[in-house]
């Protein structure tokens, strides 16, 4: 069981002598073994819903609530994937997932199992003594979820993790992470700026206005999903639904 809360959410950032409200009022239930894509044009702040969800990122009113506990900043209840490759360059696939289960304090026996069947579940298990150097963007945020997903989170945020990968690679991963999403009825937030990927992806998707939630479009469509669904007039009708949204003039609060 794992549900994430956001409520009444506000943040700021400074701007010169001056505060920028950046969220307002946020609002939102990830309930259990939900997926759900946030999506928005840019600058709206999801990444900054993204951080303050994964407690990396302060906020000055509100509530983060992990099954109805409030968080007080990272925990081994949410793992956390971004965009940029955050391999740490001097370990091995292997040993950057080691380093986050030591840093968790599981005893290193159980450290070197429990690396091996996550770079299992990626498949990547034939590659765990090779550097980040060595390993192509996909494998890379491979061996990222892998990580992530290592001290057994319930809730995994992700924010574009997808977004610097070439179209074949990307649509690999994105099978990859709806079998690992099933297998381990994980809670998933997933910032996008790909309205066809998370149309393909999601339970729900949440369109953000300039620090709000703008509006919540349900995906009914069947799982499992197939390639030939971006076909489909209901699915090309959501996306262009989506879309016209994010397309709306900016809110001015
Ligand atoms: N550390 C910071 N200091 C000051 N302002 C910030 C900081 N981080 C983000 N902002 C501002 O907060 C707003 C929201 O940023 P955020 O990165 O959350 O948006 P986003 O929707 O994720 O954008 P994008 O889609 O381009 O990644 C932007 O105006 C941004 O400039």
């Amino acid at each position: 069981m794992a549900t994430l809360t956001l409520s009444k959410l506000e943040k700021s950032f400074p701007l010169g002598k001056t505060q920028r409200r950046v969220l307002h009022g946020i609002d939102l239930t990830l309930n259990d073994n939900e997926f759900v894509s946030i999506v928005g044009a840019s600058g709206c702040g999801k990444s900054t819903l993204l951080s303050i969800a994964a407690g990396l990122e302060e906020f000055e009113g509100g509530d983060v609530l992990v099954d109805g506990r409030s968080i007080t900043g990272p925990g081994l209840d949410r793992g956390v994937v971004f965009q940029s490759y955050t391999l740490l360059p001097w370990l091995t696939a292997r040993q950057n997932i080691e380093f986050a289960l030591k840093a968790a304090g599981t005893p290193a026996k159980q450290c070197r199992e429990i690396a091996q069947q996550h770079l299992e579940l990626v498949r990547l298990e034939n590659a765990g003594d090779r550097w980040p150097g060595e390993l192509s963007g996909g494998m890379k945020q491979r061996v990222a979820i892998a990580r992530a997903l290592s001290y057994r989170p319930k809730i995994l945020l992700m924010d574009e993790p997808f977004g610097a990968l070439d179209a074949m690679t990307r649509h690999q991963m994105q099978q990859l992470l709806i079998e690992i999403w099933e297998k381990h009825r994980l809670t998933v937030m997933f910032v996008t700026h790909d309205i066809e990927e998370a149309v393909w992806l999601s339970d729900r998707i949440v369109v953000m206005g300039q620090g709000v939630i703008d509006s919540t479009f349900p995906v009914n469509l069947p799982r499992p999903r197939h390639e030939e669904m971006s076909r489909d007039p209901e699915f090309i009708d959501l996306q262009h639904r989506v879309l016209s949204r994010i397309r709306q003039p900016l809110a001015t609060h």
